[in-house]
């Protein structure tokens, strides 16, 4: 550990290769809003949204060999062995012509954060936290009606208990890096973009300064 060799090592198995990318990380309980404002930013800003929640879904859709353990896990609230979900983003922002991107729903526990870092190798801008209270997210997950297997109250009793045990000492981590952007997420759609878009236009005009 830490020897020059694996240094080296680290590098060449740099999965992005030389591929340089902006990311944000969105992070936020389950029915924060996460993905209904990336779909926002996204229109604004240029960005590409990668869900990682949207790419497990899609795996499982296409028959891959780790659909039915990937399936369990959702329909249990549990995370998906990292190396799962980091494969799948490596390969959405490989195969994307774009270099900035808004990484929805992940790193979702410590496991996730250290690996996507280890294996990619990419520091996040920042953090851009979706603050909500549980009453508010549990209402509207039962009212998302996408047809989800884990919109349901038994299941969405454990993504809360997975979100504070696990998902919020990320938040914790970049906190102390001061890298977290927070956002009260609790209010209607169109208020929490416009505090939303203060963030993003900083961004805008420091890259134009
Ligand atoms: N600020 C908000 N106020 C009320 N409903 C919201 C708000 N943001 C999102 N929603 C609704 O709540 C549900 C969950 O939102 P979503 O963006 O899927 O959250 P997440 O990706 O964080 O789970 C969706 O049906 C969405 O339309
Ligand atoms: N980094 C991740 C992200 C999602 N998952 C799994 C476990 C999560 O409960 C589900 C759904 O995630 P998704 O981000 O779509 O859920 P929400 O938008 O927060 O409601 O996917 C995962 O295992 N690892
Ligand atoms: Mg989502």
């Amino acid at each position: 550990m830490g020897s020059a060799t694996e240094a080296t090592k680290d590098i060449s198995e740099n999965l992005l290769g030389d591929k340089k990318v902006t990311v944000v990380f969105v992070l936020g309980g389950p029915g924060s809003g996460k993905g209904t404002q990336c779909a926002n930013i996204v229109e604004h800003y240029g960005f590409t949204h990668l869900s990682a929640g949207d790419l497990l879904r899609a795996e499982i859709k296409s028959g891959s060999e780790n659909g039915t353990m990937i399936q369990n896990m959702i329909k249990e609230g549990k995370i998906v062995p990292s190396e799962v979900t980091i494969k799948l983003l490596q390969t959405a922002i490989l195969e994307n012509g774009n270099d900035k991107f808004l990484i929805d729903g992940f790193p979702r526990n410590e496991e996730n954060r250290a690996a996507f870092e280890r294996v990619t190798g990419i520091v996040p801008e920042f953090v851009l936290f979706f603050d909500c209270y549980e009453e508010e997210m549990e209402r509207r997950l039962l009212e998302r009606n996408q047809g989800r297997v884990d919109d349901n109250i038994e299941t969405i009793k454990k993504r809360f208990k997975v979100f504070v045990e696990s998902s919020l000492p990320v938040v914790e981590h970049y906190e102390s890096l001061g890298k977290v952007k927070r956002i009260d997420a609790a209010k209607p759609i169109p208020e929490v973009f416009e505090d939303i878009k203060v963030i993003f236009s900083s961004l805008d005009s420091k890259e134009t300064a």
